[in-house]
């Protein structure tokens, strides 16, 4: 096959793809990533080529699109939107979490849901993928405005879920407390307990370590991809984005591995202490968070530290970066700059973090580059085992689930490392976390006919 056919197959295949999602721009973003991954395995592949399973795949299986009715504080009615994205089930229930944020759209969450599929088939588990939310933004609303939109979100969603079919989690502005509201509305509507939502507290059927488990995994990952080096975290200065979930356990996780954290933000600005984040700072970040709900610029003035209004982390020297906020945090310019600095290793706690010109700047200079699909894989890795646990009416201890993470992330490692090790030795994860993704899910949707 020459290398003109090969590109044509792509280009027709991106054409054909972008006019059936006009303006999905972040879903056009995804989709092309894993194409360029995928074009030379699919050529060298023609049973995937001729099942069309590209196309089949960026197609998602079904959408659910309602109205979150709601009432406010003042007795005023709101109407948000709510969506599910269930892009496939080739291998599993759909699986993914929901987020509240304005900024929520079709495009949004095609991409996220696409990301998902690849992601949950590198965890080794039985999980499809999926995903959800609303343009709800739970900033600035108390606990019973909260409720109300959860009840009336769930009182549509539960006809389209249950522990066999969709479980859905958290993501960007769903933790603990939203999950919660979500899991009693469910089993008042069904009159069920099951699992059908995971990241549940520890005593309605919730695993120790979810919501530890993104932070811990993309900092297990970062530690598997240095060692590959020789090298490890021990000394190292660490930036980190966000200071909500995954921001606070991946910082956590980095101390404990003998790196120093000196950033943390949020859609405000970022915080620069170059001291470290220790164990104390982040007690209190835990609270200003996710209790207070108050903004990372507490902190500067709390410790003293350098804020930096309406500014990312990344011109902040650094041996890793870690973005844990939101999608195309890091450009071309910031990725340069990190470059520049002296940053051996990116790996992404956020999905798609990094805007496809980043990742060119990473992958050509040949650095250490973790993309969020096989990265941030923990979370929803121990999204599985809260399931199995469920399923099994059974809770394992702390030691076992991070037993199980552990090696999740090695095996997701060692995946990347199969399909992504180029001739001279470079690993290109992006494409290793791809082709290793697909495989699994193309086989399966081989196997089940044209579904
Ligand atoms: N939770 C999980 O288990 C998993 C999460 N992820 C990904 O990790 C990332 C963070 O999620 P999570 O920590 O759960 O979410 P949280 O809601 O707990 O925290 C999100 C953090 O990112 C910041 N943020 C959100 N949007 C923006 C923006 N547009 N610009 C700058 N900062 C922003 C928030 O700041 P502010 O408070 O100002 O909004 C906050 O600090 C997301 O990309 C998510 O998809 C991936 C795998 C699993
Ligand atoms: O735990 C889950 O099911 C979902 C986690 C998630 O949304 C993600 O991996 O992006």
């Amino acid at each position: 096959m020459t290398s003109t056919k090969r590109s044509s197959f792509g280009e027709e295949f991106m054409n054909n793809f972008k006019n059936r999602n006009p303006g999905e721009i972040e879903f056009h973003q995804a989709v092309h990533e894993v194409t360029e991954s995928l074009l030379n395995f699919i050529e060298d592949n023609p049973k995937y080529k001729n099942a069309k399973i590209l196309e089949r795949m960026s197609e998602p299986e079904r959408i659910i699109i309602f109205r979150v009715p709601w009432v406010d504080d003042k007795g005023e009615i709101q109407v948000n939107r709510g969506y599910r994205v269930e892009m496939n089930s080739a291998i599993g229930p759909y699986k993914g979490g929901l987020r509240f944020h304005p900024t929520v759209n079709l495009s949004i969450l095609k991409f996220l849901a696409f990301e998902q599929v690849f992601k949950n088939s590198l965890t080794t588990l039985p999980m499809g993928g999926g995903k959800g939310g609303s343009d709800f933004d739970p900033k600035q609303k108390t606990d019973g405005e909260v409720m109300r939109f959860c009840q009336s979100f769930m009182t549509e969603l539960s006809k389209h879920i249950g522990p066999n079919t969709d479980v859905p989690a958290g993501d960007i502005g769903v933790g603990g407390r939203e999950i919660g509201f979500l899991f009693g509305q469910y089993k008042r509507l069904r009159n069920e307990f099951t699992g059908v939502l995971t990241g549940k507290g520890r005593e309605w059927g919730g695993s120790l370590i979810r919501p530890e488990a993104t932070g811990y995994g993309t900092v297990y990952f970062a530690d598997e991809m240095l060692r590959t080096r020789n090298d490890s975290f021990k000394g190292k200065i660490v930036t980190v984005s966000g200071s909500g979930n995954v921001a606070q356990f991946t910082t956590e996780k980095v101390n404990e591995l003998g790196g120093k954290v000196v950033t943390l933000s949020d859609s405000s600005g970022f915080i620069h202490d170059p001291d470290g984040i220790d164990a104390e700072k982040l007690k209190f970040v835990m609270r200003l968070k996710n209790i207070k709900r108050g903004r990372i610029e507490e902190y500067a003035k709390k410790f003293g530290a350098e804020y930096y209004a309406n500014e990312r982390p990344w011109k902040i020297k650094c041996d890793v970066a870690l973005p844990c906020a939101t999608q195309n945090e890091i450009n071309k310019q910031e990725a340069e700059l990190l470059i520049k600095n002296g940053c051996i290793c990116v790996s992404e706690g956020a999905n798609m973090p990094s805007t496809p010109d980043a990742v060119d700047v990473y992958l050509k200079n040949k650095i250490l580059y973790g993309p969020g699909k096989a990265a941030n894989a923990g979370g929803v890795s121990v999204s599985g085992l809260e399931m199995s646990q469920n399923s099994l009416r059974m809770s394992w201890t702390r030691e076992e689930v991070d037993g199980h993470l552990k090696r999740i992330m090695q095996d997701i490692h060692t995946t990347c490392v199969k399909y992504g090790k180029t001739k001279d030795g470079f690993i290109n994860y992006m494409d290793g976390a791809n082709i290793g993704g697909f495989v699994k899910v193309a086989e399966a949707m081989l196997a089940q006919g044209l579904v």
